[in-house]
Order: structure tokens, then sequence, then C-alpha cells
């Protein structure tokens, strides 16, 4: 059985308020983050696109892992989504940030796989809100997530743990993936305000 308890997002919550970025170790229950993984290595994984426009473009300079938009089949992948609306909704209870939905994708980074300092969101260009990353395995060496300030100082260096997420807001933070030693397998999404983009609605629906 499944459940999920609102109250338990509230230290999360606080330290996002102080910080803007919060990692939260033990996000994901044990059984899920299992069954996550288990789904994760039943999909097509393919190289990453960089940039919304260009889904399909390869881009090997700046990143190297190989990913799998969520597709809702699976009851890990559901129940995953389950968890991340209800995080929607304390997040817009709590700050009233109008997110709107979730999109995620699957990504495995093997050894010497990285992705350059970025930003996920540019301000105007993205709906993009909220960056959560969350890690579906331990990994003793390489593959440190590093956040930095919007001075570019590095303000964490985070090594994955199972169970664990990260989540920051979209267009404030570089950040960058050392390359990998161990295999890493990770869920990055994305909470979205429902935005008009030059004239467009995105999502459409
Ligand atoms: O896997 C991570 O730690 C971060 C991945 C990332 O920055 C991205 O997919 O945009
Ligand atoms: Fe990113």
């Amino acid at each position: 059985m499944f459940r999920i308890d609102p109250a338990q997002f509230a230290p999360l919550l606080d330290k996002f308020n102080q910080q803007g970025w919060v990692l939260a170790p033990h996000f994901v229950p044990a059984a899920l983050n299992q069954a996550l993984l288990a789904d994760l290595q039943q999909q097509q994984l393919q190289h990453a696109g960089v940039g919304r426009q260009q889904a399909h473009s390869i881009n090997a300079d700046i990143r190297r892992d190989k990913t799998a938009w969520f597709d809702g089949q699976s009851t890990a992948q559901q129940q995953y989504l389950q968890l991340m609306q209800a995080l929607q909704q304390a997040f817009n209870r709590a700050f009233f940030l109008g997110l709107f939905d979730f999109e995620c994708h699957y990504a495995r980074y093997s050894q010497g796989d990285f992705y350059h300092k970025h930003l996920d969101a540019f301000r105007g260009r993205s709906n993009r809100v909220l960056t959560t990353v969350s890690y579906l395995n331990t990994v003793s060496q390489g593959g440190e997530l590093q956040l930095f300030s919007e001075e570019g100082q590095l303000i964490s260096s985070i090594v994955p743990t199972a169970g664990s997420l990260i989540l920051f807001e979209s267009e404030r933070f570089p950040h960058q993936v050392l390359p990998a030693v161990d295999e890493r397998y990770s869920i990055a999404g994305w909470f979205r305000r429902n935005n008009s983009l030059q004239g467009h609605i995105d999502p459409p629906n």
C-alpha cells in the first residue's frame, strides 16, 4: 500500500524557503525506489537532447547521459508521479508558485558520462520553475551533482544516494554532473508553469 502524508514535506518546504534549494535524503520510499530502478532497466534509453526545441539533437560535448521520458505505464511510474503531484500541491499551497504540471525522465550515466554546467531554464524563455532529481542508486565514486550560486560559487557537491531527492529553482542555480565512475541512475524532472510562450500555450492542454 502506497500512502503519502503531506505533513512529511514540511521540513523540505522550510529548507527550500530559506535557500531556494533542498536536499531530502530519504524522499522516495525504499520499495518504490527499487521498483523504479527495475522499471528503468526495462526502458530503451537514448542519448539525451539539449534544449526543448531540439529534443532529438545530440550534443555529446555538453552531456553524455542516456534518458527515457516517463510514459506513465508502469505502477512504479504512476506512484512516483503521485508523489510528485502531492509535492506540487504542497509547493503551490506554501509559495503560490502556480505549478501546473510535472515532466520527468529516467537517466543513466555510465562510466565517464557527465553533464557540463548549465541552467535548466532561462528567464522568460521556459516554463520550468523547479528542477527535481531523484537518485535511484548509491554511488561510491564519481557522478557528483555540483550546485552553484548565481554568482558562480560552488554551493554543494552532492553524492547520489538511493532514495534522495534534490530540488532547486530552475532559473537560479547553475549545476553540473561530474563524470560518473559507478553507474548512476536517476529521475530528472521539472515542475512547470502554464505560461504562454511566443503565443503558444505550453503545455497545450
Ligand atoms: O542528474 C543530476 O544530478 C542532474 C541532471 C541535470 O542537471 C539535468 O538533467 O538537467
Ligand atoms: Fe540540469
